[in-house]
């Protein structure tokens, strides 16, 4: 039998199937990975109320205690974090990714969910810049986060999130990705790739209607199996692309308010 790659995701709950710790759970899977999960949050949408985001985290104790768990077999390939909640788990996720001298660690660092745009906790924005993007080998801002974590404000081209690249790689990560996805003008959904010394930009015609709930936890866990499978940060992040891109693409309309990718839309319909 081959060797058991172990990936691990540090996220919140989304009941809905789409987000957080279950769009990474089933996209490690999909890439033949073993997953394991240490919970922050508990996200609940309200279709009594417009589909608005209820946020319950952990206490930080408890989120250190299920790291403690998975971490008694030894560090993972590769892991990844999502939705913290609040400046003490992010303190234990930094605490324990130095601990364990943790490889491959990608840090997506959630603050909005899709159609929000207030920033869900504006400390927790400031934690996750001083405090986890020094040990990120990757992140992965939408183009809104990336406008908070670099300082720039509103991004709105390629060229401002080119500066934006290179002020997140100042903070200490060592690839970043900046998804211009569905925020950014025109008919690509373009990301723009950055190690510091070259920019790569990934794109792919825009998908209408656009199933995308769930699509940046699964593109930062597409990167995170990659880099499990021993795939380079560059190749990881292709191969994500077209992994989004075709979860995007099978899609489905949940309700009214929301429609989610399907993780396994690569796997069962191709590119
Ligand atoms: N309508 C769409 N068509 C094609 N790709 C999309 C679409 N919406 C998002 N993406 C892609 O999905 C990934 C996640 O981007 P995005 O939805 O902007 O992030 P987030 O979910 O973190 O806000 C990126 O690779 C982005 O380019
Ligand atoms: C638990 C959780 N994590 C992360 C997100 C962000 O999801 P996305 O991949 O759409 O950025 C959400 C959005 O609802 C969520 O509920
Ligand atoms: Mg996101």
């Amino acid at each position: 039998m081959s060797k058991i790659f172990k990936t691990l995701t540090i996220a919140g709950s989304d009941s809905s199937g789409g987000a957080g710790i279950q769009a990474d759970l089933k996209t490690f899977e999909e890439y033949g990975t073993y997953g394991f999960s240490a919970l922050t949050t508990i996200v609940t949408m309200d279709p009594d109320r417009g589909w608005h985001h209820n946020v319950y985290p952990m206490e930080a104790a408890l989120v250190a205690e299920q790291l403690k768990t998975v971490y008694a077999g030894g560090p993972v390939d590769a892991m990844k974090t999502g939705m913290l909640g609040s400046v003490p788990i992010i303190e234990a996720v930094e605490s324990c990714i130095r601990k364990y001298d943790q490889p491959n660690v990608v840090i997506d660092p959630v603050m909005v969910c899709k159609g929000e745009d207030e920033v869900l906790n504006p400390e927790s924005a400031d934690a996750i810049r001083d405090l986890l993007l020094p040990l990120a080998t990757v992140t992965t801002p939408n183009l809104f986060e990336a406008g908070v974590l670099s300082g720039l404000g509103r991004l709105t081209t390629l060229d401002e999130m080119k500066a934006a690249a290179q002020a997140i790689y100042k903070r200490g990560a060592k690839n970043v990705v900046i998804k211009g996805g569905k925020a950014l003008d025109g008919e690509m959904a373009i990301d723009l790739f950055y190690d510091g010394a070259e920019y790569v930009v990934l794109e792919s015609p825009k998908i209408e209607p656009a199933y995308n709930h769930g699509a940046g936890c699964t593109f930062a866990a597409a990167i995170t199996g990659g880099l499990a499978n021993g795939l380079t940060v560059k190749e990881a992040v292709a191969k994500a692309k077209k992994f989004v891109t075709a979860a995007i693409r099978s899609g489905y309309r949940f309700n009214e308010y929301v429609g989610p990718v399907f993780h396994a839309g690569y796997r069962l319909n191709g590119e």
